[in-house]
């Protein structure tokens, strides 16, 4: 489905005034494509066609110009996460019809905007220029690294630390995932929630230490870092978690080093390595084109570079959705990519939910839709015993229909959630620090959108004016006692990442107010007038939640023409959670959501296959 905006009235600024008639014009009209995204195509057109010497007529005609139309679709299409335009599967808009993909790329090969080096075709996809350099340079940094030697190992030593780091036959995924990284330059370590990955990667620092010693050189030089702040906290506390000690983790943005005055470029690069042995990176479904390319150029070629990740989850927030193409490209069993299969965190339904829901890629849409419905109704039929959630279950409260929000679903929302929202409250207002963060940790409610009548925003002030209707001690909008919180900006100084959790709690010493965050393996304690950028979280979005876990959650689904429907964000909330999700919405929705895969155009993976020989 196309995403299109409706205009807002005739001032709305994504609306082109005085655009020449043409298909640029109608499919601005169609909502398309924005003002932005025209004017910024047609100057660009006329100035390549100026540099290229063309008369006036011809830059009069760019305004219905086919190549020029590419150029646009290239803009609008990052916006949602591509890095190209494929021209055998342009946007489905009603009315809109579209050059046929021969004659449009032959006619975008003839191009000043080719000849100029702005756009790049190759096959059906266009891109450009930046993401076209940056996704061959990807592709042959890791095909360099494929064709390096492999590094020098000692095998008796590797047996033997295989046999005690991984010691019994239900580490045997994660015993030859580690051999794999071990013996190889490259390792991109795959798997869902709770399959081991993190597990996996301790044993393999464990395996790197013990061959340094073998081979008689200074241990490993480690480097363990996340896209995001919250994500690279959890993986250091995971990694002290298993044992192993003095391997703190950072963001990719500081490990690559900041540069003053760009975003785009940083102080480790091709000219000045990263000086690590191994470098590991979590939560790599996250990572963009541009993270990877800066990345992989930073990174020595005999480094061990290890990305572990689950690409079923949600892709990065720009452009690019690198860990999926890796997977799709790197198809060979010989090549760098290693999967878990095995859950060891989820039993009953919401494992059998999450791998229905992961194959559905391989079934047709009816066939994807009954499996995930399935569950469901195997759910409803046969509901969890009495008193807590059975390990694992599922439960689906349909929706008749996914109009806005009707008493029905607020009736669940008070269900559901008041009772978590008053329990934090009264740990919280007791001053027990340590029990108001578990009782935060128990329970969360997840929304895809933050605006709109099922958006976080209006979901967050319904339940603190339920909870404020009910106690005089809460001042909706202001702090009080059980008020949860998350995190929107990194804020090294305090601690504090963007997407930490925490909850603000009267202090049993003075019975002042205070934010407790329990966070990269620290407690932070802050007076709440020391917050900087945080808000309410009786609701989150679902990507906000991307990394966490809960014990039990709450996912409100949109209206089934959400742009945001989609399989990846379904899959992403319900795997937030260890015993208990309630779904709540219409069928149609869910139906939606299992149907709609998130299609990123990108020609990574086709550089990355191997290319068969002519002979
Ligand atoms: N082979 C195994 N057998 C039994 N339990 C395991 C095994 N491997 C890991 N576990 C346990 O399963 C849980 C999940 O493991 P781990 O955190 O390594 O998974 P993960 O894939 O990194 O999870 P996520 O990325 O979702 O946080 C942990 O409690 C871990 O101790």
């Amino acid at each position: 489905m196309t995403e299109l905006f409706e205009p807002d009235g005739p001032h709305d600024v994504r609306v082109a005034v005085g655009a020449p008639p043409g298909r640029l014009r109608d499919l601005n009209a169609a909502g398309l494509l924005t003002a932005a995204d025209l004017q910024v195509a047609r100057r660009v057109g006329e100035l390549a066609a100026r540099a290229a010497g063309r008369d006036a007529s011809v830059l009069a005609g760019l305004g219905d110009d086919d190549t020029v139309l590419v150029l646009a679709l290239c803009l609008r299409a990052l916006r949602a996460g591509s890095v190209c335009v494929d021209l055998a599967a342009p946007p489905e808009v009603d009315g809109a019809t579209w050059p046929a993909s021969e004659a449009w790329a032959e006619a975008v090969d003839r191009s000043d905007l080719v000849a100029q080096g702005v756009l790049h075709r190759a096959g059906t996809l266009v891109h450009l220029d930046r993401y076209h350099r940056e996704e061959e340079q990807v592709a042959a940094d890791l095909r360099a690294r494929e064709e390096l030697a492999a590094p020098p190992v000692d095998e008796a030593r590797l047996a033997a630390d295989l046999d005690r780091v991984f010691p019994e036959d239900r580490y045997a995924e994660q015993r030859a995932a580690a051999r794999h990284a071990v013996t190889r330059r490259t390792t991109v370590l795959t798997g869902g929630p709770g399959t081991g990955k993190t597990t996996a990667v301790a044993g393999i620092l464990q395996l790197l230490e013990g061959q340094a010693q073998a081979l008689g050189v200074a241990a490993p030089r480690v480097a363990l870092a996340a896209p995001t702040g919250k994500a690279a906290a959890r993986l250091g506390e995971a990694i002290a978690e298993a044992g192993l000690e003095g391997f703190g983790a950072t963001t990719l943005h500081r490990l690559l080093g900041r540069r003053p005055g760009s975003d785009t470029r940083f102080r480790h690069d091709r000219a000045h390595r990263l000086p690590y042995d191994v470098v590991v990176v979590d939560e790599s479904s996250m990572l963009s084109l541009s993270m990877t390319a800066r990345l992989l150029e930073a990174v020595r070629p005999e480094t061990r570079l290890i990305l572990v990740g689950d690409p079923d989850q949600l892709a990065s927030v720009e452009a690019g959705a690198v860990l999926a193409d890796l997977v799709a490209g790197f198809a060979d069993p010989d090549g760098p990519v290693v999967r878990l299969r095995t859950s060891h965190r989820f039993g009953g339904r919401i494992g059998d939910l999450a791998a229905a829901l992961r194959q559905a890629a391989g079934l047709d849409d009816v066939q994807a839709a009954d499996a995930v419905l399935a569950v469901a109704a195997a759910a409803a039929s046969e509901p969890a015993a009495a008193p807590g959630p059975a390990e694992g279950d599922v439960r689906l409260v349909a929706l008749p229909d996914d109009d806005g929000v009707d008493a029905r679903l607020l009736d669940e929302l008070r269900a559901q959630v008041l009772p978590h929202a008053r329990r934090l409250r009264a740990v919280a207002e007791s001053g027990d620090v340590e029990q108001a963060l578990e009782v935060l940790a128990e329970h969360r409610l997840l929304c895809a959108h933050r605006a709109g009548p099922r958006g976080v925003a209006s979901l967050n002030q319904r339940i603190e004016g339920w909870l404020a209707d009910e106690d005089a001690g809460v001042a909706p909008g202001g702090s009080y006692a059980g008020r949860p919180l998350l995190v929107f900006r990194n804020d090294p100084q305090l601690g504090l990442y963007n997407g930490d959790t925490g909850v603000v709690v009267r202090s049993s010493t003075d019975g002042t107010l205070r934010a407790v965050f329990a966070t990269g393996g620290a407690r932070r304690d802050l007076a709440v007038s020391r917050l900087g950028d945080v808000e309410t979280m009786h609701a989150m979005t679902i990507h906000k939640a991307q990394g966490s876990q809960a014990r039990s959650v709450t996912v409100v689904l949109p209206e089934v023409d959400s742009p945001l429907l989609t399989r990846e964000l379904l899959y992403t909330a319900v795997t937030r959670a260890s015993a208990l999700v309630t779904m709540i919405g219409s069928e149609a929705s869910l139906r939606g959501a299992v149907l709609r895969h998130v299609q990123r155009a990108s020609g990574l993976r086709e550089r990355l296959r191997p290319r068969r020989s002519d002979g």
